[in-house]
């Protein structure tokens, strides 16, 4: 089967760093780079350039998401996961990096693959004000409502 592709239109701000690119064929998320090198403390949050602007298609958004393996390894996240990037957009793209271990700081180096860019198609919607929804099997029920599993916190 062959895959669809969308050309988007991007600036290297930073010619230097590596342009976004997917590590294999098939890949949903096309690696962004840090700007500058950055130390995140336990906890600490930091907003991190990546040198890209592009020029999303109407109809297209760009989601940035953690890379899997940094999360894994390090606790490194990205704080509003996934990042939302709007077909408008044309400033810098930046990443809202945070450090989720307690104990230990993330040390990363410019030019470090730091997130990842999923780009999708999405639809907008048109809200239509009514006073009742139809009713539904799970109606009002979430938040658990189906059942989790019992911890220690949770066990009386
Ligand atoms: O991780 C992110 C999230 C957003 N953006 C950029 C692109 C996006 O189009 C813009 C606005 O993002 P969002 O709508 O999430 O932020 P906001 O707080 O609602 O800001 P605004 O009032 O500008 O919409 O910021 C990034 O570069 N990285
Ligand atoms: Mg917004």
């Amino acid at each position: 089967m062959s895959e669809s592709r969308v050309e988007i239109a991007l600036r290297m701000l930073d010619p230097e760093l590596q342009v976004p690119s997917y590590a294999h064929e098939g890949d949903a998320g096309a690696d962004l780079c840090a700007r500058e090198d950055v130390t995140l403390a336990p906890g600490e949050r930091v907003l991190v350039a990546t040198g890209v602007s592009i020029a999303l298609p109407l109809g297209y958004v760009g989601l940035i998401h953690p890379r899997s393996g940094l999360a894994t390894k390090h606790g490194l996240t990205v704080v509003n996961a996934p990042g939302t990037v709007d077909a408008g957009y044309r400033g810098e793209l930046k990443v809202t990096l945070l450090n989720t271990d307690v104990r230990t700081p993330i040390v990363l180096k410019r030019g470090d693959r730091i997130a990842q860019l999923v780009i999708q198609k999405v639809e907008r919607a048109t809200f239509i004000q009514v006073e009742e929804l139809d009713e539904t099997v799970r109606g009002a029920g979430g938040f658990g409502s189906t059942g989790g599993f019992e911890t220690a916190s949770t066990q009386s």
